[in-house]
């Protein structure tokens, strides 16, 4: 069996991750120098509290985080990866921007772009099965349109 590195207590940590859509453009946000994978981009979120659940993690994360209030929407997929330092298991759900101005504290950029482009940034590598489901969903909307289109 391959050893899984975890946390303290032998868990694998559950992180939420927000991927807020605008215009058709989703927002990334690069870790800050100082924190673990300093320079990766990501989707804002943060590691689960005990009795908290994934939803109330992101309001709060991203209150924290971005000093934006959020609308949790979709669950997007749940992702295990394993760092030389964690495992994370990364919860993605779909969010909406509903209150607030973008001010960073654990980040020092954001951007805002389109999914199709998102291969052009270093995500943190527990993020690249998140842009690949965000990719496949696109791909079948795309797919229902035309066929929508096609029949009626
Ligand atoms: N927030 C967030 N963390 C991610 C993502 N992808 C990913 O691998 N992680 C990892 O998950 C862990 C979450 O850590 P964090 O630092 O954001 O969470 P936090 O603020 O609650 O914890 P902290 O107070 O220990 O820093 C980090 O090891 C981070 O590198 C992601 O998309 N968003």
């Amino acid at each position: 069996m391959v050893k899984q590195r975890t946390d303290r207590d032998n868990r694998i940590v559950g992180v939420t991750a927000a991927v807020i859509v605008r215009d058709g453009k989703i927002l990334i946000a690069r870790r800050k120098p100082g924190k673990k994978r300093a320079g990766f981009w990501e989707f804002p979120g943060g590691k689960i509290r005990d009795g908290e659940s994934p939803e109330e993690c992101l309001r709060r994360e991203l209150l924290e985080e971005l000093n934006i209030q959020v609308a949790v929407k979709t669950f997007l997929g749940s992702f295990v990866h394993s760092y030389p330092d964690i495992t994370v298991e990364l919860k993605a759900y779909l969010c909406t921007w509903t209150d607030g101005e973008i001010t960073f504290r654990d980040h020092d950029s954001i951007k805002w772009v389109n999914p199709k482009k998102i291969a052009r940034f270093r995500l943190s590598p527990a993020d690249i099965p998140i842009a690949d489901r965000i990719l496949t969903l696109l791909e079948e909307n795309f797919e229902d349109d035309n066929h929508e289109n096609r029949n009626g």
